[in-house]
């Protein structure tokens, strides 16, 4: 067996509850090995240090998306696997509830060392599932409650550790009610089963048995169903902005 499996070997769990982070409420998953090495290189491969990109194009007003074009075979070809994972009997997949049944929108991010995302929400544009695949490297996502002044609580509530070709998939409250964010750090640090929410559910929990992991360049691709989709448009290419 190879130490990881390869693009034929990649098996998504037979139910998403299988891949539940059974610490955070209410609803987080969290799939180690989503894509295989090769999957990962050539994706990277396709991204060429651009910061930020949107695909299929930008948002106009903030939450509309400029016709429903396709996306890219290399970003398309994830999502029949996202939508392989029944959530439960009678919920056929994460997406069955959301107005295009399936993401429309892939944010691409880069994280060097060092940089990170200030903890925020997503806002109204978009259905409440986010499916962020992980490439490059491991980070650590922390998530936050607002106090009852409406100040952000700099103390993350959880932790989740995002392993290179990993998936992670968060939902309902975590989406509305909790801040998501990245240290603008280089190390990320007292990493431990007592202080990460998907312990039981990392690829390598070995590899971080000292408590830190210097970060590498991290690439997450945020799949997404934006909820208004204007006829307009449609035929732009991607467009790229310089963060
Ligand atoms: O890169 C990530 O994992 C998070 C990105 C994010 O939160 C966003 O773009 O809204
Ligand atoms: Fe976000």
């Amino acid at each position: 067996m190879e130490p990881h499996p390869s693009s034929s070997q990649i098996q998504p769990p037979r139910f998403l509850e299988e891949s539940r982070i059974t610490a955070v409420s209410p609803s987080a998953y969290y799939i180690a090995d989503f894509i295989s090495e090769e999957e990962e290189k050539l994706i990277l491969e396709k991204l060429t240090h651009r910061r930020l990109q949107t695909w299929p194009s930008d948002m106009v007003r903030g939450d509309t998306l400029l016709g429903a074009g396709p996306l890219p075979e290399w970003l398309e070809q994830l999502i029949p696997r996202m939508l392989s994972m029944p959530l439960s009997e009678d919920e056929p997949n994460i997406f069955a509830a959301s107005p295009h049944g399936r993401p429309n929108h892939v944010l691409v991010n880069e994280y060097p060392p060092g940089t990170g995302i200030m903890p925020h929400k997503d806002g109204s544009a978009y259905y409440p599932v986010v499916c962020t695949v992980s490439l490059g490297s491991t980070i650590c996502l922390n998530l936050h409650k607002s106090k009852p002044d409406g100040a952000l609580d700099p103390k993350p509530v959880w932790r989740i550790l995002q392993e290179p070709r990993s998936l992670l998939i968060t939902t309902a409250e975590l989406y509305s009610e909790y801040l998501h964010g990245i240290e603008a750090i280089a190390t990320d640090m007292d990493i431990c089963e007592a202080t990460i929410a998907n312990w039981t559910r990392l690829r390598s929990p070995l590899s971080f048995k000292d408590g830190c992991h210097t970060r590498e360049t991290r690439v997450s691709l945020t799949y997404r169903d934006v909820l208004k989709v204007s006829k307009l448009g449609g035929k732009l290419g991607p467009v790229f902005k310089r963060s």
